[in-house]
Formats: C-alpha cells, structure tokens, sequence
C-alpha cells in the first residue's frame, strides 16, 4: 500500500538547512496498523506529512497504492490525496461553526456527493463513533474525545484506504486515549492500513507494529503483540 525509499527532507533556515529525514525506507502493506515514535524533533509530522501528501520530500520514492506520487501533476496529486488518504490531528481541526454532521459531511461535498446522500453517510459515519445523538451540536459543545470521534468519522466518510492520524490521543486524557484507540483499532479490523504517530509507549502498543524514528532514520521497525484498548474501556 505505502512503500517509500531513500526519502531525504531538509528545511531552509535562512543560509542554513535543517536535515531532517536522511534516509527513510519503509513499506505498510495494506491493513497495517503502524506506531511512529520518536522523541521531538526526530521527523515523525515531516514524514507523515509527506507520506499524506501534504508535502513533498527532496529526493526519494514515493509509492502509494502502487502509483509513484512524484510523477503526478498536481490536479492529480489533489484527486489522488482526497480519494486514498484519510487525516486525523491531535487538535481536532473541526471547522468550530458548523455542526458535527456538517463537519462529517465535509468530505463528501468535496468529492460533489449530493446534499441528502452526503447528509444520511455523515449520520451513518457518526453513528459508528457513536454520536449520532450529538449531530446538531458544535464542536465547542463535544468534549476532547467526542471532538476526536468526529474528526475519526470525517476523515472516514471519505473512504480513504490509508488513515493517517498525528498525535490523535495527544490532546486526551488516558481513558479517552483508549476509547479513541479502541476506534482506531476497530476501523483497522476492518481492513483500513493505518499510521498512527505517538509519543505514548500505551498507545504504540495498542498497534501492530513500532517504527522508531532517532534523528531522520528508522532505528527500529518491529512488530508487536497488539494490546486490544477494549480492555481499558467500559
Ligand atoms: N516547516 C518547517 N520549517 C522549518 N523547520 C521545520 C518545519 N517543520 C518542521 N521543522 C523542523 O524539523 C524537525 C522535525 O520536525 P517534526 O515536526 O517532523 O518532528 P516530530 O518528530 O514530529 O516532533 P514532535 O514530536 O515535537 O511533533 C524539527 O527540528 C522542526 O523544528
């Protein structure tokens, strides 16, 4: 599903360049669910960033879903982005004055679904986080996790193959972590190749496997037994 090689990322600083990744090879077969780990600094968001399609690397290969990225225009890069790649952040990213649905529905406007259809696919979606009740109401009316949910069934509307989510337990408490987790986990049974970077050991090990990112390189890849956070919640 992903497959990058020798992918090189510097940021002009003035006169100077910051390497950041020197390096990257690495491969998440479809159904994947990776931790990226690393201390601060070390390129986790650069290489997400790059890998959703956010941002470009300097050097390197790209291939996702079989299609080397480099060659695409941008129009391309764009239709690409919205029909493969799903994006979970750990501030939410809601558009504060538009309800639950509406930020669900999102997505499906983008992609020219019409009103009603996209309508009754964002209750489906916020229905399987478990908030259909909440769907009129804004995100400054949802807690941190409930906030989480939402972003989790926007960035599932689309359908994308791979879901991409930075830090999603970051902005939450631990038994919130778990339940938003617990999602992560159940979307991932169901066959969605997943990347999940963390600064949380707990959560890493709620994936299948740990990628560890040290100063731009993969210093550890490996896979682990996948701890079920259903265990942890209620
Ligand atoms: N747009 C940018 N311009 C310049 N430098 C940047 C930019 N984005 C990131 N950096 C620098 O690149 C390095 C790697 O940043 P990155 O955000 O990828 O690390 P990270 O591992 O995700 O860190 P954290 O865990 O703190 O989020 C850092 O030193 C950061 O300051």
């Amino acid at each position: 599903m992903i497959e990058i090689k020798d992918l090189h990322k510097s940021y002009k600083m003035g006169s100077n360049s910051l390497h950041v990744l020197k390096g990257i090879n690495f491969t998440a077969e479809e159904g994947e669910l990776v931790a990226i780990m690393g201390s601060s600094g070390s390129g986790k968001s650069t290489l997400l960033n790059i890998l959703g399609m956010l941002d470009e690397a300097d050097s390197g290969e790209y291939t996702l879903d079989g299609v080397p990225i480099k060659n695409l225009s941008e129009t391309k890069a764009a239709q690409y982005r919205n029909k493969f790649l799903g994006f979970v952040f750990q501030s939410f990213n809601l558009i504060n004055y538009k309800s639950a649905l509406e930020n669900v529905a999102l997505p499906l406007y983008y992609q020219k679904v019409p009103r009603k259809e996209r309508q009754e696919k964002a209750l489906q979606y916020l229905e399987r986080v478990g908030l259909k009740e909440w769907a009129t109401h804004l995100p400054s009316e949802l807690s941190g996790g409930q906030k989480q949910r939402v972003a989790i069934a926007r960035a599932m509307a689309a359908e994308p193959k791979v879901l991409l989510a930075d830090e999603p337990t970051g902005a939450l408490d631990s038994t919130t972590s778990y339940e938003v987790m617990d999602l992560i986990q159940k979307i991932n049974d169901e066959g969605n190749t997943i990347l999940v970077v963390t600064h949380e050991e707990d959560i890493a090990h709620m994936c299948k496997r740990i990628v560890h990112l040290r100063d731009g390189v993969i210093v550890e890849d490996k896979k682990v037994k996948q701890v079920r956070a259903s265990e942890y919640v209620q």
